[in-house]
């Protein structure tokens, strides 16, 4: 069942590159449907504690829970039906397949599903235009520009329904005005599907966007930086 808070939950998790910890103990929840921004100096863990929260990393110890499951709990292959059905992510550059067009690259995690190829097109298209994107719909990706690449790997990561967008630097390619567009497209789609956006960023502008900013130093959060914009 799919409670109103605590919908994703990290809890004390360590997670070492080499010598080097990523994160010491960082915990934090998500509400289902709400807006959190992970903010904090360059190597702090952001992008880390993300992943981990994706189920794409496993930490060393500590817990990833979503609606009530451990995520280290699962199988490899449950994990991966988890992460298809109720998680996107949406990276910095876009991350589009490049030899396919646009809506094929929305495509993608729908054929992955064993969708019909027809009803995966429509829906694609559906999103590609929800997203302002409906006119690049055969486009190659190295014909758009950065944010028509983001536009297209927003609705590649909302097609699916998930109920958490991860978002890693999804402006960070861009300059401020497609930035702001993004991210008011990012946001405003979220909030009418119910989706929580987990968004990893170091610009204020951004964080803005955010319901809540947890801010994270040295692996762990800082709880006295705790902001609500
Ligand atoms: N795949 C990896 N291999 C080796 N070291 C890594 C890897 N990923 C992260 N690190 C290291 O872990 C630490 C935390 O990195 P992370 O990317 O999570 O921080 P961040 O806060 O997102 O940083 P940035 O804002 O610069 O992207 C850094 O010291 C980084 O160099």
């Amino acid at each position: 069942m799919t409670t109103t808070t605590g919908l994703l939950r990290a809890h004390a998790l360590h997670k070492s590159f080499g010598r080097t910890e990523a994160l010491r103990g960082a915990s934090v929840d998500v509400a289902a449907g709400e807006v959190l921004a992970l903010t904090g100096p360059s190597g702090s863990g952001k992008s880390t504690l993300l992943l981990c929260l994706a189920g794409v990393l496993r930490p060393e110890a500590g817990s990833v829970t979503y609606d009530g499951r451990r995520l280290d709990d699962l199988g490899e292959g449950e994990r991966t039906r988890l992460r298809r059905r109720e998680f996107g992510l949406v990276l910095q550059f876009g991350q589009l397949v490049p030899e396919l067009s646009a809506v094929q690259n929305v495509m993608v995690p729908l054929l992955l599903e064993r969708h019909d190829r027809a009803a995966a097109r429509t829906a694609a298209l559906a999103w590609l235009e929800r997203l302002g994107a409906h006119g690049l719909a055969d486009a190659l990706p190295g014909d758009l520009s950065g944010g028509e690449s983001q536009r297209v790997a927003m609705a590649r990561a909302l097609v699916t329904g998930p109920a958490v967008v991860f978002a890693d630097e999804p402006t960070g390619a861009l300059d401020t005005v497609s930035g702001e567009e993004v991210m008011e497209v990012l946001v405003s789609t979220a909030r009418d599907t119910g989706a929580a956006i987990v968004l990893v960023t170091h610009d204020n502008r951004v964080a803005a966007y955010a319901d809540r900013e947890v801010v994270l130093r040295d692996g762990t959060l800082d709880p006295s930086a705790a902001v609500t914009p």
